[in-house]
């Protein structure tokens, strides 16, 4: 004797599209579908109206007879998992293959069309809701491994940020700068517009931080910082805590006019604002200097090491001119005051 199944399944509400040409067999199966708790039943005879149906109300799961009037049932299954395979998001609609050809051979090319299992006709209800419970769980399962990837892919993006940021000052740090001087300089040669860096030190920061504790030094990095990063005005300028006391403002489409406008307004605010340096020779308060380099000759690439030199070599070149000064890498030591600063008055 059959054994009968001890409960009935739990369903969770389920849409169903049910793909079968003969009539009286699509109503058996509605109706059981109904009573298993599917919430909404589509009926197709064909396979173009099946097409139509699952495009507008993409159902929860599909029950498909291999056998159709207009085509077959495997041909419209491999139109269906290949518009999912190219959707922008991963889609995928369980299908179970419904026909009385409960050959091996008909399930396996079933199987490789794309179904997700197989149901014989005569449909037995208990089989039909026992399957749909099963298709439900894997549904289940890979809706929650969509979410899991979503909040992965989130959590990766953010790291992606935060790795590129200075904890202490909040700036992009060099490995930011490795990536956003790669953008600009193509950018730059692309454009043919002109890029400038501006490489700043603070002067006598060992002093300082000698003087007031190296918490106290810290606090200083981090109003310098907010106030380059308050000189950075147009949307693509990006300050960066290059190394210790050190900070880089990268200055897409500026030209060395504008940079030298820029280096004497930073030296205006510094001396505004004038956060006190008890140990510096060179001015009562927080001072820089600055090295500027200006790309607007594009002749020939141009690599971030060079220009990087050249800033470095300009700074070189304000702190042996006595501090407190910006000097552009054509301008040398001499000749390169880019602004005053207060105290030096
Ligand atoms: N408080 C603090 N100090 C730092 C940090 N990073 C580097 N320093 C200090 O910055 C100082 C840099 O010293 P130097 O390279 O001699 O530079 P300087 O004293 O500014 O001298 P000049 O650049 O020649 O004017 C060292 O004392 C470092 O310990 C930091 O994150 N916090």
């Amino acid at each position: 004797m059959k054994q009968q199944p001890s409960s009935r399944p739990v369903l969770q509400p389920m849409t169903v599209l049910v793909v079968e040409d003969q009539y009286a067999l699509r109503q058996a199966m509605v109706q059981m579908l109904h009573n298993v708790g599917a919430t909404h039943v589509w009926e197709a005879g064909s396979g173009a109206q099946a097409q139509l149906i699952f495009n507008a109300h993409q159902p929860d799961l599909v029950l498909l007879d291999v056998i159709l009037p207009d085509c077959s049932g495997l041909d419209l299954l491999r139109r269906i998992r290949a518009a999912e395979r190219q959707a922008d998001s991963p889609a995928w609609t369980p299908i179970v293959l419904v026909s009385s050809l409960d050959d091996e051979a008909a399930i396996w090319d079933g199987i490789l069309a794309g179904g997700d299992d197989y149901l014989a006709k005569p449909v037995s209800p208990t089989i039909l809701a026992a399957k749909m419970l099963a298709m439900q769980r894997l549904q289940h399962t890979r809706r929650q491994l969509e979410v899991t990837g979503a909040a992965l892919r989130q959590a990766n993006t953010l790291l992606e940020q935060l790795v590129e940021i200075d904890p202490l000052t909040e700036l992009t740090n060099r490995r930011g700068l490795d990536r956003i001087l790669t953008v600009e300089l193509g950018a730059a040669l692309r454009e043919q517009k002109p890029l400038s860096l501006i490489l700043c030190d603070i002067d006598y920061f060992k002093q300082l931080n000698d003087a007031a504790g190296h918490v106290h030094g810290d606090a200083v990095l981090r109003q310098v910082a907010q106030l380059l990063r308050s000189a950075c005005m147009r949307p693509r300028d990006v300050a960066v805590r290059y190394g210790g006391e050190e900070f880089l403002l990268v200055l897409p489409g500026t030209p060395q006019s504008g940079a030298m406008t820029l280096a004497r307004g930073i030296q205006h605010v510094l001396a505004e604002v004038a956060i006190a340096h008890p140990a510096s020779p060179v001015a009562s308060h927080v001072s820089l200097s600055g090295g500027i380099v200006t790309l607007d000759h594009y002749a020939s690439e141009v690599c971030q090491a060079e220009l990087l030199e050249q800033a470095d070599a300009a700074l070189y070149a304000a702190k042996a001119g006595g501090r407190n000064r910006f000097v552009h890498v054509r301008d040398g030591a001499q000749s390169g005051r880019a602004g005053h600063a207060s105290g030096e008055q």
